[in-house]
């Protein structure tokens, strides 16, 4: 395999390839993440129902089917589109990047250049390049900059938006169903018409490097994820997600995922499924009986790690005007901290997270308010 790749010239050869990586290390210890079928999903399978739930509650990731159901296969085929624009738009000139770059947008959406954020106290920089696609560009002729590579392939992003916002949207109905939340609770707060975070985000990071350690390596360092659900397409290893040691020693694994006792455990990529995690919103929203998993990316072990790793993932976030408060359901414990908290809404949220990331947000709500 290799051999082809050195004695073809390096254009002709995509660095987006599945065909030719090889499989994932079987030596090596993974996250037991549970495998649930979308068809069963679809069809209101009640045991499955509860085996996502319990996945919600623990680790907070699962696998999701994408081979069972044409909405699955729809949704691969369009990540597998989504990744071939990824490598034509990371190789654009650093300008047309940069044109998009989070800092012109003052907000989360746009380029991000690899070592634009730090994974340890020490300064060590990331190596991961993240284009992110407002999903408001696509469906809600929102006015963020996009790259020429985006433009020139709407028709592609659109199916691919559309789809992966219904197939996160109908599991959080079924997560909120088993919270005891009335369906419009979820819908209300995930309508793909309104303003919102939620985007594609294409990530290309580098083969592994023999000569630096590797947690000196590290593509995206630890972090959950700030909206309701992620779906994720990846074709390397290099995922982690953090075991905590004693997860029942706290009363919600969302509560121990902050202990420093545990270890990280790759998840191994599996063909024919997506991975899909729950972020912050959820956590805040079940009062901690859901899990937003912490995780980071490596570059990925064994033999993988001679390939440029791509992902695609699609954020299903809350519409920006929606509070990040505890919501009141029979599933929920209810919320004890002060009544007159003040509360922050999604959209404020994310203004902060891109400043924690270095953004500059001094006119982002302006910029917002455009959408
Ligand atoms: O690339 C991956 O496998 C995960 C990416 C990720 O966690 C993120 O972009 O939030
Ligand atoms: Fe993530």
């Amino acid at each position: 395999m290799v051999g082809t790749r050195t004695m073809a010239t390096v254009s002709d050869v995509p660095e987006f390839d599945p065909q030719r990586y090889p499989p994932f290390p079987s030596d090596i210890p993974t996250a037991p993440i549970k495998k649930i079928s979308l068809a069963k999903l679809l069809s209101k399978d009640t045991a499955e129902i509860d085996a996502l739930f319990e996945a919600c509650k623990t680790y907070g990731f699962f696998y999701l089917s994408t081979r069972d159901h044409p909405q699955g296969e729809a949704l691969e085929q369009g990540s597998l589109n989504m990744a071939r624009i990824a490598e034509e738009t990371f190789k654009l000139p650093l300008e047309e990047k940069k044109r998009c770059s989070m800092q012109n947008t003052g907000t989360i959406f746009g380029y991000k250049h690899a070592g634009g954020s730090k994974t340890d106290a020490t300064g060590t920089l990331d190596t991961a390049e993240f284009m992110n696609t407002a999903k408001d560009s696509i469906i809600n002729n929102a006015s963020w900059p996009i790259p020429s590579t985006v433009k020139s392939n709407q028709d592609l992003f659109e199916p691919f938006v559309t789809t992966a916002h219904k197939t996160g949207l109908g599991i959080l109905k079924l997560i909120g169903e088993k919270l005891g939340l009335p369906e419009e609770e979820v819908t209300n707060r995930h309508r793909i018409t309104q303003s919102s975070g939620d985007q594609v985000r294409m990530t290309r990071s580098p083969p592994l490097s023999a000569a630096a350690a590797l947690e000196k390596q590290i593509a995206t360092p630890a972090h959950t994820d700030f909206g309701s659900i992620t779906l994720l397409f990846n074709w390397l290893g290099g995922l982690q997600i953090w075991e905590p040691e004693d997860p029942d020693g706290s009363k919600f694994w969302s509560s121990s995922r902050h202990s420093e006792k545990g270890e990280w455990k790759y998840v191994r990529p599996v063909p024919g499924y997506a991975i899909c995690n729950l972020g912050d919103a959820m956590t805040r929203f079940s009062n901690g009986v859901l899990n937003s998993g912490k995780h980071r990316v490596l570059p990925a072990p064994g033999p993988q790690g001679e390939f440029v790793r791509y992902s695609i993932v699609y954020f299903v976030r809350p519409e920006d005007a929606v509070p990040l408060q505890v919501l009141k359901a029979e599933g929920i414990p209810p919320y004890e901290g002060k009544e007159d908290e003040v509360v922050k809404t999604a959209g404020e949220h994310i203004v902060e997270r891109a400043r924690g990331l270095g953004v500059d947000t001094g006119n982002a709500k302006a910029v917002r308010s455009d959408v």
